[in-house]
């Protein structure tokens, strides 16, 4: 009733173009959230870089490609554009109080002790720590082709090495052997499907938090787990992800009291020393870091393995861009089992191929915000009105959802050419078309939108990168990647893009062809 009460009747984006909604109940919601379909770029077609679409019970929304719209929201992000309510909430129920579960002065104040320590010195130092993950990886791969046949779920053990990369290279903590028992990886799988269950309850967080005093949510949260079983197994993933998080912490304290120096030194305990230094005001409690680590085990682990074993899927389908990638490796590595970061992050094929597969296939395809107050869209491309009028600027009310198109952007003809929507890896090996210098793409990562841009973007973008290469030069060393002979793959939108099969609907899996070529 609120909601329906806050939906005005007649609205500032009456006159922008949009396709009608099939249900008033769930508007467009459920094809936008099928990037598989033809959905979005069937939008971006017909109706251009800003389009108006239907979100639940017929609340306008905007979806937007234009640069210069999407610059303005990034500029203006934590201010007049914010993370919607209940996704800071339910970021705060799931991880707690660290940067996705928290807004306005709160998030800043971590933006300010965190950015420093995911500075590229920091990063650079972590490659010998990612080449022995990427060795342990190779280790497990060949005993597994050796135990189970050459078609393997490459998958499941490259979201084991990522979280150990994350484990070790960021936090100072080890998970233990890659094929070990691993209870952090098993909840952070069944999270967001366990969610899924409860789907219905999220936009009521913002209010059940209001309502309910902190001090009480969690004895609540445990009473009622008792007899509503989608909510217990919920809480026992939200519970192992909290406690690994704490063991991790802990571990840190430990380290960061034996004063450790130089290279032994991780972003962790390099954040718990900056954190003893900043002033009362900036100071980050215990819960708040407790919030912080769990919050980039998440976010860095699945979107960093699905990426890397989207290059391999690639790779097995493209054997010409593999024979030249593995050239590249195998005569820079020269027989050695790694090699320094300079030589490796300019290797020229190697890059092309990574940035490659992170503009065609954005982990997150697209990202929301919603309007604080009253806005107005600048656009670089002016679209046609309802009324065939240009609109160069878009009035749009206060409590409007906008969405950031990360994936149109990523493969927008109009900057990135004719070609955008192919896979090109040689198109990073010259110039880049001179329109995208014009567009001026706000992303950390420019050109790219993958890792967004603003106060909210992604903290640890280099990290991704960097482990990508190396696990991608420890693979490609010794094996060799062809296409599943049993299964097809298809990609679906969970949280982020992730790969299924027709026989594992339910968990996410990339079966390939492994063969090994190690002597
Ligand atoms: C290919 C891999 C990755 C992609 C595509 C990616 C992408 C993104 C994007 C688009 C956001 C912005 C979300 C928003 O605006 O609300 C984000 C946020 C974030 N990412 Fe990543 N990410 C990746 C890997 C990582 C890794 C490895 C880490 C940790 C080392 C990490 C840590 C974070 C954190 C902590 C945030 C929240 C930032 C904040 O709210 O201030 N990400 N990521």
């Amino acid at each position: 009733v609120l909601f329906l009460r806050r939906t005005p009747r007649k609205s500032s984006l009456d006159k922008v173009p949009g396709p009608a909604a099939e249900s008033f109940l769930t508007g467009h919601l459920l094809k936008l959230f099928d990037p598989s379909g033809p959905f979005h770029k069937n939008l971006v077609n017909a109706y251009g870089q800003v389009v108006k679409i239907q979100g639940l019970l017929g609340a306008d929304q905007l979806y937007i490609t234009d640069p210069r719209a999407i610059s303005y929201i990034l500029a203006n992000d934590n201010g007049i554009f914010e993370s919607p309510r209940q996704t800071v909430s339910l970021g705060n129920v799931l991880f707690g109080p660290g940067l996705g579960g928290v807004s306005g002065p709160q998030h800043k104040k971590q933006r300010k002790v965190l950015n420093p320590v995911f500075a590229p010195g920091h990063i650079k130092q972590i490659t010998p720590t990612l080449f022995q993950v990427g060795r342990e990886l190779q280790d497990l791969l060949s005993a597994r082709v050796k135990s189970d046949g050459t078609e393997l779920d490459v998958l499941r053990w490259c979201t084991r090495a990522s979280i150990e990369c994350l484990g070790r290279g960021i936090l100072g903590y080890s998970f233990g052997d890659l094929d070990g028992q691993n209870q952090y990886a098993d909840a952070s799988n069944t999270l967001i499907p366990n969610v899924g269950k409860l789907r219905v309850f999220v936009p009521l967080l913002p209010l059940l938090r209001k309502l309910c005093p902190a001090s009480l949510q969690r004895p609540v949260i445990s009473a009622l787990a008792a007899f509503w079983p989608n909510l217990k197994a919920l809480k026992h993933d939200i519970d192992v992800l909290s406690d690994t998080a704490l063991r991790i912490y802990n571990d840190a304290c430990g380290a960061s009291q034996d004063h450790l120096t130089g290279d032994d030194k991780n972003i962790l305990t390099m954040l718990i020393e900056a954190n003893s230094t900043v002033t009362a005001k900036e100071h980050l409690t215990r819960d708040e870091i407790l919030g912080i680590i769990s919050i980039i085990m998440f976010a860095g682990s699945d979107t960093t393995s699905n990426t890397l074993v989207r290059i391999l899927e690639i790779l097995a389908r493209n054997p010409d861009v593999q024979a030249r990638l593995k050239n590249e490796l195998l005569s820079a590595f020269a027989g050695a089992n790694d090699i320094e970061h300079g030589t490796l992050v300019q290797l020229p094929y190697l890059d092309a191929v990574v940035k490659e597969t992170l503009r065609l296939h954005p982990p997150l395809v697209m990202m929301d915000r919603h309007t604080n107050e009253d806005a107005a869209l600048p656009l670089l491309d002016p679209v046609t009105g309802t009324d065939q009028r240009e609109i160069s600027s878009i009035p749009v009310p206060r409590g409007t959802i906008v969405w950031m198109a990360i994936a149109m952007n990523n493969a927008n003809e109009k900057v990135w050419g004719s070609d955008a929507k192919e896979f090109k890896p040689e198109r990073w090996l010259s110039d880049l078309p001179p329109k995208l210098a014009d567009a001026k793409m706000p992303g950390v990562l420019s050109p790219l939108m993958t890792f967004l841009g603003g106060p909210r973007a992604c903290i640890g973008y280099r990290f991704p990168i960097l482990e990508i290469k190396v696990l991608l030069a420890s693979l490609l060393q010794c094996f060799e990647f062809r296409p599943s002979a049993a299964h097809t793959v298809h990609w679906r939108l969970a949280h982020i893009q992730a790969p299924y099969t027709e026989n594992r609907p339910d968990a996410p899996s990339m079966p390939l062809c492994v063969l090994e070529e190690r002597l």
